[in-house]
């Protein structure tokens, strides 16, 4: 930890916030060292005021009618829906809450989280590119991280690199629930998009928001864009996240214009059974729900 300690820095209850180790539309994460357990954690900074504007301008009168109804939650409920979800969770390959600091004084809320030492998956400096074996390892410990969130009835709905975490020992952890849902039954009735273009299955990218689709398959159709993201660099142009525009160029437009088989080749090392079944939902796509969505779910054969 001395390699940590800085000069001047702030004091929060037992945690001593160091420096920032990551950054997003949420806000910013930084090292926080819990000067009672002598551990470090990553403080998860959310500024209430940003997310009340954020939330204002959203208040704007009804748009268009041609434009699609797009339900807006007021994001610090949002913030309260995810800290619900997160405390319901426990996994070895997701994200760990340990604690949220929420004084109503303060314009700041703090969600405490276990310290994933190797940060994000696509962070991890990509001058050796990571070999088809790790790929696989990481493809795996997602599954299971993915097969026990919709197991409780969650779907992430932003699976990408950036949101995975990879610790010491080499295990990724599922974080940022940013977008999550809880559903009821045996799938979630999604309407609208969240989360990130370049990994969005076709039919969650429908400009019809009256339309509905699995949110399971989507978080199966997210995890197959971010194996191929992870097995070609180049997607990822060495470290940044895809731009959704060139990954759609390249991806999407054969997903929708072309069958499914080309689909699968577009992502060579995919022809696994779970995604050719989960796609085998879009060729289908009329009635999603005609078939039990479990034969989406996630197995490894
Ligand atoms: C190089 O070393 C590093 C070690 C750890 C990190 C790191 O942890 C970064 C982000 N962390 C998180 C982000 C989250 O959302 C966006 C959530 C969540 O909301 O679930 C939780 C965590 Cl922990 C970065 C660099």
């Amino acid at each position: 930890v001395d390699q940590h300690v800085a000069q001047s820095y702030i004091q929060l209850n037992q945690y001593r916030l160091m420096e920032e180790i990551g950054m997003g539309s949420y806000g910013i994460v930084k090292l926080a060292y819990n000067e009672q357990d002598k551990n470090l954690y990553a403080l998860k900074v959310l500024d209430k005021m940003k997310l009340m504007k954020k939330f204002a301008c959203f208040r704007r009168p009804p748009p268009r009618k041609s434009k699609p109804q797009q339900v807006q939650r007021d994001p610090l409920q949002q913030v309260h829906r995810e800290i619900a979800i997160l405390k319901k969770l426990s996994h070895p390959n997701i994200v760990k809450l340990v604690e949220v600091l929420d004084d109503p004084s303060d314009n700041y809320l703090y969600m405490v989280f276990e310290y994933v030492e190797r940060g994000s998956v696509l962070e991890v400096p990509t001058n050796n590119p990571l070999s088809e074996e790790m790929a696989w390892n990481y493809f795996r410990d997602i599954v299971r991280g993915l097969e026990y969130l919709h197991f409780q009835k969650i779907v992430h709905r932003d699976i990408k690199p950036s949101n995975l975490l990879l610790s010491e020992t080499g295990q990724v952890k599922i974080a940022d629930f940013g977008v999550s849902s809880e559903f009821e039954g045996l799938d979630a009735f999604l309407s609208g998009t969240a989360g990130t273009p370049a990994f969005m299955a076709p039919e969650a990218l429908t400009e019809d928001s009256s339309f509905f689709y699995s949110g399971r398959a989507q978080d199966i159709w997210a995890l197959g864009i971010t194996l191929y993201a992870l097995e070609h660099p180049w997607v990822t142009r060495g470290g940044t996240c895809p731009m959704p525009s060139e990954l759609d160029n390249c991806h999407l437009v054969t997903v929708t214009d072309e069958e499914i088989e080309n689909c699968v080749r577009v992502i060579p090392r995919l022809d696994t059974l779970i995604l050719v079944k989960a796609m085998g939902h879009r060729r289908r796509f009329g009635n999603p729900f005609r078939h039990s969505p479990t034969s989406s779910s996630l197995r490894i054969r």
